[in-house]
């Protein structure tokens, strides 16, 4: 690999006799990850489907590294959102966030969803998880990947960190700020990201970082915990922050977090402070464990004020508009979901418990995307399918992975098949992949225009 000299210079400088085997580390391959979902497969039950080549991921029980020769991005296991791809060092991030089912969690620096996703596995549907990013593309990506997880309880914002600190002072158990750097620690996986680093960049990204941390570090509830991440190795963009902001801020100090093997400290010298606190932040490292580097620091916020009881989202849509919604849900669905609906135009929605009013937020999903109500009919969304399980459904088309149909469907053909009339829920091997409609041995595909698979 063609690294920059300046950034060369710099890790010898730091890495002085371990600089040798770290630069040794680029003639290596790049580790693959993937990240089972575990709101639609257990671990267990995932492995006995023998799928790929894997190999446990030793810092995250639901994380394995999967060959190069695999391709499991193109897989309809993939699409049904049995697992998400996900570097490995990146997967330790959630575990340390530890989300506990019922909490409210910010993640800030959302797209394109690895964390996102991980934390909303690890919520079971309970609670509530706002998944934010400032660029409007990146939050289309983000919210399709957590539709396609099947995640319930999570909006979608695209906003600055300035605005949901308005909107949000003290408000969450657990916030996430993985963000954006100069990507030192990807050069392996992503040439882009070496090809723009420079000594500025990671300056600018630096101040940044700490402009970031000041707004999350005021929504977070005192006893909650504040999660910093990057990947990248400079410390001007990891201890320099941390040890900027806690001196800043006295209310918050670090918190021990759990050291795997291959697993280092921060460096406390690397940016000249005496706070010794900051040798309990993590660093990984490519040449001490198989993984891409990431900095992963864990505050806890020790004081602060209560803010006292936020005003949530009170009123419900009014249920004589959803009648279409509940003739749906009595005939094709076992159980209706229940809860405090939103209509956002004709989307209706079931937004999380305990959340805020979000006029005059940017915001992609609301909560639970149910479906559309059109005239006289309700038409449900592929949110809807992929949070489902062939239980909750009345109607469903099984195919296997080596049913010849099950191509067709994903490149959206319409299926010949024998059935009920109406909507039917599509799975693969069990697993739910998206909607059908069928009549007279038609079945109409529903399976969005911008997920088909083409050119196969
Ligand atoms: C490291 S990436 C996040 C990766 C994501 N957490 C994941 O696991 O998939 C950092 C994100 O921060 C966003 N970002 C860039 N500038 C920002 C800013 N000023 N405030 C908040 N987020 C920003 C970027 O668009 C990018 O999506």
């Amino acid at each position: 690999m063609n690294l920059p000299k300046d950034f060369l210079e710099k890790m010898q400088a730091l890495l002085k006799n371990e600089y040798e085997a770290f630069v040794a580390s680029y003639e290596e391959n790049k580790l693959q990850g993937l990240r089972v979902n575990t709101l639609k497969v257990s671990v267990e039950d995932f492995l006995k489907q023998n799928m790929f080549q894997l190999e446990q991921i030793p810092w995250v029980e639901e994380g394995f590294y999967y060959p190069s020769n695999e391709r499991p991005g193109k897989h309809a296991f993939h699409e049904a959102g049995l697992y998400y791809i996900q570097e490995p060092s990146a997967m330790a991030v959630g575990g340390t966030l530890d989300p506990q089912p019922g909490e409210r969690i910010l993640d800030l620096c959302g797209a394109p969803g690895g964390k996102s996703t991980h934390v909303g596995a690890r919520l079971k549907h309970e609670g509530f998880l706002l998944a934010n990013e400032i660029h409007p593309a990146r939050a289309k990506i983000l919210a399709q990947n957590v539709e396609r997880m099947g995640i319930r309880n999570c909006v979608v914002t695209n906003e600055t960190p300035e605005k949901l600190a308005q909107r949000f002072p003290g408000y969450f158990h657990r916030i996430l700020v993985d963000a954006p750097c100069s990507g030192e620690g990807m050069f392996r996986k992503d040439p882009e990201a070496c090809e723009e680093w420079s000594l500025e960049n990671v300056a600018l990204c630096a101040s940044r970082q700490l402009q970031i941390l000041e707004e999350a570090g005021k929504m977070l509830m005192p006893g909650g915990r504040l999660v910093y991440s990057t990947c990248t190795f400079a410390p001007e963009e990891n201890e320099g922050v941390i040890d900027l902001f806690l001196k800043r801020h006295p209310e918050y100090s670090v918190e021990d977090a759990v050291f795997y093997e291959g697993f280092k400290s921060g460096r406390k010298e690397w940016v000249g402070t005496s706070n010794a606190s900051i040798e309990k932040t993590i660093r990984l490292w490519p040449h001490h464990l198989k993984g891409e580097g990431h900095f992963v620091a864990v505050l806890t916020k020790t004081d602060g004020e209560d803010p006292g009881k936020i005003k949530t989202l009170t009123k419900s849509v009014d249920r004589k508009l959803l009648k279409d919604y509940f003739d749906f849900g009595e005939a094709y669905l076992n159980k209706t979901p229940e809860g405090q609906y939103i209509l956002f135009g004709e989307q209706l929605y079931i937004i999380p418990r305990e959340m805020v009013p979000l006029e005059n937020l940017k915001v992609l999903r609301p909560g639970w995307h149910l479906g559309a109500i059109k005239k006289s009919r309700f038409e449900p969304s592929h949110a809807l399918a992929l949070s489902l399980t062939r239980e909750d459904c009345k109607y469903n088309i099984s195919l296997g992975l080596e049913d010849d149909r099950l191509l067709g469907y994903l490149k959206g053909e319409a299926l010949s098949i024998d059935g009920n009339k109406g909507w039917n829920l599509v799975h693969v091997e069990g697993y739910s992949l998206g909607w059908g409609k069928l009549a007279e041995g038609v079945l109409k595909n529903h399976y969005p225009k911008g997920l088909r698979w083409t050119g196969i």
